[in-house]
C-alpha cells in the first residue's frame, strides 16, 4: 500500500479514537478468536494501525491465567515483520485475560472495573476511554451477552461499539428478533455486522473494477451478460464441526451471507458516492429486487464416503440419516431492468475436489459470421486462494495462422504486484471499525432483505424432507451439477494449457 493510503487509515483511527480504546473480545477461549481475531489485531499492531494507547482484553468462561491464554493464541500470530518492538512478546503484552460468566452481573461489573484500571493505569484522558466489544461467541449468547456489556461495560465517557459475527439469525423471522434486541441495545451506529467476505481484497475491488472502468460500465447490464456464477469450493469436509453445520447447513452457512454479498456487488446500481449508506442503500434495492428463490432452481447435494474419505454422515456429531445439504447450487433472478432473465448461478459446497471462490461473468454470443463459432468473452474475479482477475478473450493465433483462440487477458495479484501484501479479511475489517467505517459491514435491511430470499426455500426444503443429491468427498459435486449449470445457459469455455491458476479454472 503506499505510504499516504496507510497514513490516512492512521489518522481516520487517530481522529476517531483519540488514540486510545479497550477492545475486548468476548469467548476468548474459542476458535474464531484465535485464528482469526488475535492475528488481525496482531497484524494491524505489526502494521502501526493500533492507536497508541491500544489495550486487549479476552473474556470467556473458561478459567486460565495469562501465560496459558498466550500459548493458546501464540502459535497463530505470524511475524510478518522482524521488527523488535512489534514482535509477538510486545503484543502479548498489551493482551490480558479475564474470565468470568455470560450471565452474571457481577462478573460484568468486575469486567468493567478491570477495565476501567486499565485505563487508569495507562493514564487515559476520558476521550480515550473507547471500547470496542468483538462477539467471537456462540448465537445463544449473543443477546445477554450484548446486555451485560451495554448496561456494566459501556463506555461511559467515550465512544462504545460492539462488532458481531454471523449466524443473524437462521431465517427472516429469528433475524428480525435478533435485530430487534439488538437495537434496543446499541445504536445502528456502534454496531459492526462482520461478513468476512466483504474484507476479501477482490471483493473490496468490484465497485472499483466496474465504476471505474469506462469499457465495463455500458457492458454491465442483461443487454451483453448472459450469466454470472458465484462460486465457493472447500476442499474439506465438516470434520469436528458437524454439530454445528447440522443446524445451518450449507445454505445459510455461506449462500445466504458471503455469495449473497457477492452478489450484491456485482449486480447493484452506482451509488452515488463511497461513502457506507451510498453503497448499502444500493445493496439493499438490488436485493429487494431479487425474487425468492424456488426450489425448482435448485441442486442440493451431501458428500459420502469415498476411499479414506469419510461421508457427512460418518461423522458422529452428525445426526442419523441427517438430511442437511453439504453443497448447494441454486439460481437467483433479479426483476429490474438492469438483469431480466440473467441467472445469478450460487454455488457452494464442501469436501470437493478442490478450493476456490471465484466470480464468473460470462457475456453474451457475438453476432454475424465474420468470426462465428468464437468463444464467448467471460471475466473472471478469482477471490481466493490467490487473486486474480482475467478476461477469456479471443485473439488471433499468433504466427501464420489466421485462426482466432481464446486465450486470457491476466492480472495475477501475485505477479504483476511483487511485493504486495494482501491483509487478511478479518484485518482490514477490525481496522474499518477502529476507523468507525461501515462500509463493509452488513446494514440490518439488508439482512431482512437476504432473509427473504432464502427463507421460502430454507422452509420448504425443511418442510418437504428434501433428500440431498450424494456425491463422493472430493469429487465436484452432484452428478447432475453439470446439466443443471448448463440448462441456464451457461457455456464451458475452452482454455489454453497456461500454468496456475489459468489451468485449473474452467469449473461450472
Ligand atoms: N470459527 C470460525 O472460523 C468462524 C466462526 N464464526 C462465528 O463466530 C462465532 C464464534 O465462533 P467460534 O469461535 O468457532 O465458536 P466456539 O464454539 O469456539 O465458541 C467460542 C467460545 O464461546 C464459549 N461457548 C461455546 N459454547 C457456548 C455455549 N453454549 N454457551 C456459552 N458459551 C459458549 C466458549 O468459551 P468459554 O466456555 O470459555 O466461555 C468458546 O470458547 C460464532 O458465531 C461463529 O458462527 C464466523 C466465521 C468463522
Ligand atoms: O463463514 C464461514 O466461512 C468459512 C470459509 O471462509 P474462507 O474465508 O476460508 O473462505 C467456511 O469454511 C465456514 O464453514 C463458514 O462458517
Amino acid at each position: 500500500m503506499p505510504a499516504t493510503a496507510s497514513d490516512k487509515l492512521k489518522k481516520d483511527v487517530e481522529e476517531r479514537l483519540k488514540g486510545g480504546v479497550t477492545f475486548i473480545v468476548l469467548g476468548a477461549s474459542g476458535d474464531l478468536a484465535k485464528k482469526k481475531t488475535f492475528p488481525a489485531l496482531f497484524a494491524l499492531f505489526q502494521n502501526s494501525f493500533l492507536p497508541r494507547n491500544t489495550t486487549i482484553v479476552g473474556y470467556a468462561r473458561t478459567k486460565m491465567d495469562s501465560a496459558a491464554f498466550y500459548s493458546r493464541i501464540e502459535p497463530y500470530l505470524k511475524p510478518k515483520q522482524d521488527d523488535p518492538k512489534k514482535s509477538v512478546q510486545e503484543f502479548l503484552k498489551m493482551c490480558h485475560y479475564v474470565p468470568g460468566q455470560y450471565d452474571d452481573e457481577k462478573c460484568w461489573e468486575d469486567l468493567d472495573r478491570y477495565v476501567s484500571d486499565l485505563e487508569t493505569k495507562h493514564s487515559l484522558k476520558d476521550e480515550q476511554k473507547n471500547r470496542i466489544f468483538y462477539m467471537a461467541l456462540p448465537p445463544s449468547v449473543f443477546v445477554s451477552v450484548a446486555d451485560g456489556l451495554r448496561k456494566h461495560v459501556y463506555s461511559k465517557t467515550a465512544s462504545t461499539s460492539i462488532i458481531i459475527e454471523k449466524p443473524f439469525g437462521k431465517d427472516l423471522e429469528s433475524c428480525r428478533a435478533l435485530l430487534q434486541d439488538i437495537q434496543k441495545l446499541y445504536k445502528e451506529d456502534e454496531v459492526y455486522r462482520i461478513d468476512h467476505y466483504l474484507g476479501k481484497e477482490l471483493a473490496k475491488n468490484i465497485m472499483t473494477v466496474r465504476f471505474a472502468n469506462m469499457i465495463f460500465c455500458p457492458l454491465w447490464s442483461r443487454v451483453h451478460i448472459d450469466s454470472v456464477q458465484i462460486t465457493m469450493k472447500e476442499p474439506f469436509g465438516t470434520e469436528g464441526r458437524g454439530g454445528y453445520f447440522d443446524e445451518f447447513g450449507i445454505i445459510r452457512d455461506v449462500m445466504q451471507n458471503h455469495l449473497l454479498q457477492l452478489m450484491s456487488l456485482v449486480a447493484m446500481e452506482r451509488p452515488v458516492g463511497r461513502d457506507a449508506e451510498s453503497i448499502r442503500d444500493e445493496k439493499v434495492k438490488v436485493l429487494k429486487c431479487v425474487k425468492p428463490i424456488e426450489l425448482k432452481d435448485t441442486l442440493l447435494g451431501q458428500f459420502v464416503k469415498s476411499g479414506d474419505k469419510p461421508g457427512y454422515l460418518d461423522d458422529d456429531t452428525v445426526p442419523k440419516g441427517s438430511l442437511c445439504p453439504t453443497f448447494a447450487a441454486m439460481v437467483l433472478w433479479i426483476d429490474n431492468e438492469r438483469w431480466a432473465d440473467v441467472p445469478f448461478i450460487l454455488k457452494a459446497g464442501k469436501a470437493l475436489d478442490n478450493g476456490k471462490v471465484d466470480i464468473r461473468i460470462q457475456f453474451k454470443k457475438l453476432h454475424g459470421s465474420l468470426f462465428e463459432g468464437v468463444a464467448r468473452n467471460e471475466l473472471v474475479f478469482h477471490v481466493q486462494p490467490g487473486e486474480a482477475i482475467y478476461m477469456k478473450f479471443n485473439n488471433k493465433c499468433p504466427g501464420f495462422s489466421d485462426d482466432s483462440m481464446i486465450t486470457e487477458l491476466d492480472l495475477t495479484y501475485r505477479t504483476r504486484y511483487k511485493n504486495l501484501k494482501v491483509p487478511e479479511a478479518y484485518e482490514a475489517l477490525v481496522l474499518d471499525a477502529l476507523r468507525g467505517d461501515h462500509s463493509n459491514f452488513v446494514r440490518n435491511d439488508e439482512l431482512i432483505a437476504s432473509w427473504k430470499i432464502f427463507t421460502p426455500l430454507l422452509h420448504q426444503i425443511e418442510k418437504e424432507k428434501i433428500k440431498p443429491e450424494p456425491y463422493l468427498y472430493g469429487s465436484r459435486g452432484p452428478k447432475q451439477l453439470n446439466g443443471f449449470v448448463r440448462s441456464y445457459g451457461v457455456e464451458r469455455l475452452a482454455h489454453e494449457n497456461y500454468q496456475w491458476p489459468l489451468q485449473n479454472l474452467p469449473d461450472e
